[in-house]
């Protein structure tokens, strides 16, 4: 079991998943030269767990879900040498990576093992979470859309991760759909129904301009691990970003462990070199939010749109009316093609 608290000089751990969730946003195209200079930069503001894998997950490099540049594990082997003092962490999506993968991974030096499953499915990750605690990794489990579930339903899903073996149930508004109380709400039924035997966290989008919002609502109603990323380099407009997430921590009180100067800076100096542009809250990411639509399908949509010569608009939002998770990327041709089809 992880402590309810880090340390008794941090309030709340913050993972920085520019180098995962960034990858949606890059199309998957990071360097060993940029993940070795962010993981530097990161590491030097204090920031304690940084996120580097394929933006889904382990094994994610595909005709599916886009080819990675750089092979995923080798990231990860230059992030561990990177990194002084934080540590590593990897995203896996059982199905989308195998166990293999994990263990691939763990002897490249990584330490923390985020499972992730569509948040009616979290029995699936049962066997990843015990492989994982056998290889002595740190584990996290994602709970992904959240806001498609009930905090009381959301619990019993976090109750079977935790019975599992792992040791933090992420609250993951995938869609940056959830709105302030709806974080907090999920948040605390996590944390009462798992007590002492699972912390909680939350990874946030700002597909609805709320992440810094949401994620000092899901701390203060008991989640001891949030996300971010740098700049905001994830999917859709991106996550929390984390240096303004510090800098709001710290008039706060909420005591992180981060530097907030060093950390504006590498966002300023050293991550945003390595974004092929600025996540915007532009019209697709907001609809995104709206409709409750899965972040990482924004660069599919942009990539359709131009292929089907239809709107990428219209594509999101009948994925959102389909209820469509993630994985199901394929679907989102299907409504293209349906799109050009009702066109002609
Ligand atoms: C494909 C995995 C996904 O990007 C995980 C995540 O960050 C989320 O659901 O928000
Ligand atoms: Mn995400």
């Amino acid at each position: 079991m992880l402590p309810r608290r880090f340390s008794a000089d941090l309030d709340l751990r913050i993972t920085d998943s520019s180098l995962r969730d960034g990858s949606h946003a890059k199309r998957h195209q990071f360097t060993a030269a940029e993940v070795r200079s962010i993981v530097e930069a990161l590491d030097a503001a204090g920031v304690p767990v940084i996120e580097v894998t394929h933006g889904d997950g382990l094994g994610g490099s595909s005709f599916t879900y886009g080819f990675s540049h750089t092979p995923e594990q080798e990231l990860i082997a230059t992030a561990v040498g990177a990194a002084r003092r934080a540590k590593i962490a990897f995203l896996m999506l059982p199905g989308v990576g195998v166990k293999d993968d994990i263990l691939a991974a763990a002897d490249h030096g990584a330490a923390v093992c985020r499972i992730a499953t569509h948040c009616t499915e979290a029995d699936i990750s049962a066997q990843h979470f015990g492989l994982a605690r056998d290889r002595g990794l740190e584990t996290v489990g994602f709970l992904m859309m959240a806001h498609s579930l009930p905090p009381e339903a959301l619990a019993k899903q976090g109750r079977l991760m935790a019975d599992a073996g792992c040791q933090c149930v992420y609250v993951v508004d995938s869609a940056g759909a959830l709105v302030l109380d709806q974080v907090g709400d999920r948040v605390a039924a996590l944390v009462a129904e798992l007590g002492d035997d699972a912390q909680v966290g939350f990874h946030g989008h700002e597909n609805l301009g709320l992440g810094v919002a949401n994620s000092v609502l899901a701390a203060r109603a008991g989640a001891t691990q949030i996300d971010g990323s740098t700049r905001r380099f994830g999917a859709g407009a991106g996550n929390t970003p984390v240096e303004a997430f510090v800098g709001v921590c710290d008039k706060l009180g909420i005591r992180t462990g981060v530097d907030f100067f060093a950390i504006v800076d590498a966002a300023e100096d050293v991550v945003r070199p390595a974004m092929p542009e600025e996540c915007r809250l532009d019209r697709l990411a907001l609809i995104m939010g709206y409709a409750g639509v899965y972040s990482s399908f924004l660069k599919h949509a942009y990539s359709l749109a131009e292929r089907y010569q239809v709107s990428g608009a219209e594509i999101l939002v009948r994925a959102g009316e389909r209820k469509l998770v993630g994985g199901q990327e394929d679907q989102l041709i299907d409504i293209a093609v349906g799109l050009a089809a009702e066109a002609r």
